[in-house]
């Protein structure tokens, strides 16, 4: 049986706003939006993936704040893990893997194309962002819902 590894994704908040970015690469992902992040590597956590992989990808320091509850399949041996963290600094830029970055509010999260994987994880980050119980997969703890610069 082979070990499955993990993808871990970030739910970057910021006043109020989820990020969402749009991929640009494998062919198959291209044009779909995901919440940014990537491979956890040997000998790291995922929060310590989360923050490297953001820091390359986008530019930006983030905090990884808790897990979201779950974990989705994606191609074998891949499964995504997602965690909410706060934007403590930069300007996110599409530098690597994406083309196109938004921030939505809460209301707003369904305006993008996500990836089918992604989705119960960005319905429960934009419930927290919201300021709602994020439902039966939520963390226990509270997830501040907006970030205080
Ligand atoms: N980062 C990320 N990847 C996702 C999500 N949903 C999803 O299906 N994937 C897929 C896309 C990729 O096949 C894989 C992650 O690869 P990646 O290219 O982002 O990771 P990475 O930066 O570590 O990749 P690499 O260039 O080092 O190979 O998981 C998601 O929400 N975030």
């Amino acid at each position: 049986m082979t070990t499955a590894r993990v993808v871990v994704g970030g739910a970057v908040f910021d006043r109020g706003r989820l990020l969402a970015a749009r991929r640009s690469a494998p062919p198959e992902l291209a044009g779909r939006w995901e919440l940014p992040g990537g491979k956890v590597e040997p000998g790291e956590s995922a929060e310590q993936a989360l923050v490297r992989e953001l820091r390359e990808e986008l530019g930006v320091e983030v905090r990884p704040l808790e897990r979201i509850g779950g974990e989705w399949p994606l191609r074998p041996p891949y499964v995504l893990q997602v965690w909410t963290a706060r934007l403590l600094s930069g300007e996110a830029r599409p530098l690597q893997d994406h083309d196109e970055l938004r921030w939505l509010t809460p209301e707003r999260v369904d305006e993008v194309d996500w990836l089918d994987q992604d989705r119960p994880a960005v319905a429960a980050a934009a419930r927290l962002l919201a300021g709602a119980p994020a439902g039966p997969d939520a963390p226990a703890g509270r997830c501040e819902p907006r970030s205080r610069r």
